[in-house]
């Protein structure tokens, strides 16, 4: 479904979002959510406004770019007209498909995964290992740029507690295990015995296996049976994506104060941007995301690491 944006500046967003859902709610239908945001629905599409302190933002979406062009006119049209006390700007993005996104093209992804530390032999082994043992699973492992940014962060919170949701086989669990300080543990979740033994050796031969409190169960059920303390310092959720809003929870109410919790597979390869993809883990990841933005537990960035990357440190 093709989709196009906008950011229209001003300093009254909310009230032109009322105003647009108010008028156009008469004749098509139009809701305005607790937070202010604004989805009108017309025979060729629909719109959400979304305002923010400085701008409103549009996102429209038709089944075809014919039909976007009119949703966009009647938004556009209405726009203007209510703001009479300024002159609005109302510029269209060009449309595209949120299947179709690129976070990053190719080449520059070629050189972001050049230019970083070199990844150490056992982490490239176990890359090729998985790729033999799990040909059509292997797209789920991190990248090395991914991995070398884990142990990073790791490092930076200089975490003694870690906790990984989706092990796979053991890559990122290797990663943030690396950058534990001297005795810390990483209790690493997951549902699979088969993906998670490949992984194994490989983390004896890092020297980090002692560190690694593999749980073969579902997450949810691992990290409810953690007390309530807040005494994790970083967590990396990469698993199932429906459950990404209940981990979150479960992780943020224990992080320690200035500890991270991050977040993979933000983006859903774009698809979390267009309103066509409706399933259940479209809709978990797109609440989730605007929860985390909104959330004044913990200061947030989602970066275009890969497949969308979010940080949130608890405040
Ligand atoms: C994307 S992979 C993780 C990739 C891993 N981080 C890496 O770098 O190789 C997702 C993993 O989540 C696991 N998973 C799926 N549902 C789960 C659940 N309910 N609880 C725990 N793990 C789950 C899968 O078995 C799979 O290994």
């Amino acid at each position: 479904m093709p989709l196009a944006t906008a950011r229209v500046t001003t300093d009254r967003p909310a009230r032109y979002v009322k105003q647009l859902v108010s008028h156009m709610g008469h004749k098509v239908t139009a809701t305005l959510a607790s937070d202010g945001r604004g989805t009108i629905t017309v025979a060729a599409g629909s719109c959400t406004l979304t305002p923010t302190p400085d701008r409103l933002e549009l996102t429209a979406t038709a089944v075809d770019a014919e039909s976007l062009t009119r949703v966009q006119d009647v938004i556009t049209r209405h726009l203007v007209r209510f703001a009479t006390r300024e002159e609005l700007s109302v510029e269209w993005s060009t449309p595209i498909d949120g299947g179709d996104l690129e976070p990053t093209a190719p080449v520059v992804e070629d050189y972001l995964l050049s230019h970083h530390t070199p990844t150490d032999p056992v982490l490239g082994e176990l890359a090729v290992a998985t790729r033999e043992a799990a040909a059509d699973a292997a797209h789920m492992q991190i990248s090395s740029d991914e991995g070398a940014l884990l142990t990073m962060l790791t490092r930076l919170t200089g975490a003694g507690f870690a906790v990984e949701v989706g092990v796979f086989t053991g890559y990122s669990t290797l990663c943030i295990a690396r950058g534990l300080t001297d005795g810390g543990r990483l209790l690493a979740c997951d549902v699979s015995e088969e993906w998670t033994a490949i992984g194994r050796p490989y983390w004896e031969r890092a020297g980090v296996a002692d560190r690694i409190d593999l749980r073969i169960a579902p997450a949810l059920e691992t990290l409810r049976a953690l007390g309530p303390e807040p005494v994790i310092d970083i967590a990396f959720i990469d698993a199932d994506k429906d459950n990404y809003p209940a981990y979150y929870e479960e992780i943020v109410t224990r992080l320690r104060p200035g500890g991270l919790v991050v977040l993979d597979n933000v983006f859903l390869g774009g698809r979390v941007l267009d309103p066509a993809y409706q399933e259940d883990r479209y809709l978990a990841m797109r609440h989730l995301n605007d929860l985390i933005a909104a959330d004044e537990r913990v200061d947030a960035v989602m970066l275009p690491v890969r497949d969308g990357l979010t940080i949130a440190r608890r405040r």
